[in-house]
């Protein structure tokens, strides 16, 4: 039995497998991260604990401290030049996000044709996956709630506002959450045009805030929930095989 973990900038999610089975799934805020204590000591079959962390040193080692109780220490996952089937074109492979460099080498396992790759979560990131396995580059930006906060921010008129998504806003909340929105598809619309004209090309979409983008997106796309665990449980098997 597996224990994996996805610390995101918001959340830390996590699931538990016994070999292809999904034992249990979930998702914590960082202030909960001592329940992945309780997690663990609630799986007396867990042998190994295998990770991403892009939140930073301060939350990996609260994650090592709740798991220090039943004696494993994470195995953290980095982005690497070459694994599962995929080659990592950044121009230093080390700085490519490791949730960024899992979630590909999920997205491989799951679609063999060329893939567009969005991670819908604190950040947005738009990736490009070829039928060849080459990860060819990708983008980054602020979430929706992120651009949100930014203009509350940074603005004297514009609240951090719970609008909704329509064509033509006729009210600032509306305007806002709409704007913001279709920035987000927008993008990921237009990285698609990329990769449009290759057979088989689908966008795979995952992430908190992917429930939001499904209803706007004008291209071939199938929700995976929780891609960045799928994708650990791909390293975590290959380990395991070796
Ligand atoms: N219960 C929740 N708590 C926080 N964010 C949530 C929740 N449900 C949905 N969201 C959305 O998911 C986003 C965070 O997604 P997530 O994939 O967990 O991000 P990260 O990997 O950066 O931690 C938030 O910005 C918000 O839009
Ligand atoms: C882009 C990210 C901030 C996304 O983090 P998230 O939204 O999942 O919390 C993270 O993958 C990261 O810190 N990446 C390192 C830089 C890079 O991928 O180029
Ligand atoms: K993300």
């Amino acid at each position: 039995m597996i224990l994996l973990i996805d610390a995101g900038n918001t959340r830390i999610k996590w699931g538990v497998i016994r070999g292809e089975a999904w034992i249990g799934e979930g998702a914590l805020a960082h202030a909960e991260v001592a329940a992945l204590g309780d997690i663990a000591a609630a799986h007396p079959g867990l042998r190994r604990i295998v990770g991403t962390n892009v939140a930073g040193p301060a939350v990996a080692a609260a994650i090592a401290a709740a798991l220090r109780g039943v004696g494993i220490a994470p195995q953290w996952v980095h982005a690497s030049a070459e694994r599962c089937g995929v080659r990592n074109r950044y121009d230093n492979p080390a700085q490519l996000g490791a949730d960024r460099w899992v979630a590909l080498l999920g997205a491989r396992a799951l679609h063999g044709a060329a893939c567009l790759v969005v991670n819908a979560g604190t950040a947005t990131t738009v990736d490009i996956l070829a039928a060849s396995g080459d990860f060819d580059g990708g983008i980054i930006l602020p979430g929706e709630d992120l651009m949100r906060r930014a203009l509350a921010g940074n603005t004297a008129q514009l609240p951090f506002a719970e609008g909704c998504y329509v064509g033509a806003p006729r009210n600032t909340a509306d305007a806002i959450v709409s704007g913001c929105r279709n920035a987000q598809a927008g993008a990921i619309e237009r990285m698609f045009r990329q990769i449009a004209h290759l057979p088989g090309a689908r966008c795979l979409l995952s992430g908190g805030a992917a429930p939001q983008l499904e209803e706007l997106l004008g291209i071939p796309f199938s929700r995976v929930d929780n891609l960045v665990l799928k994708g650990l449980a791909v390293v975590a098997r290959e380990d395991a095989a070796a």
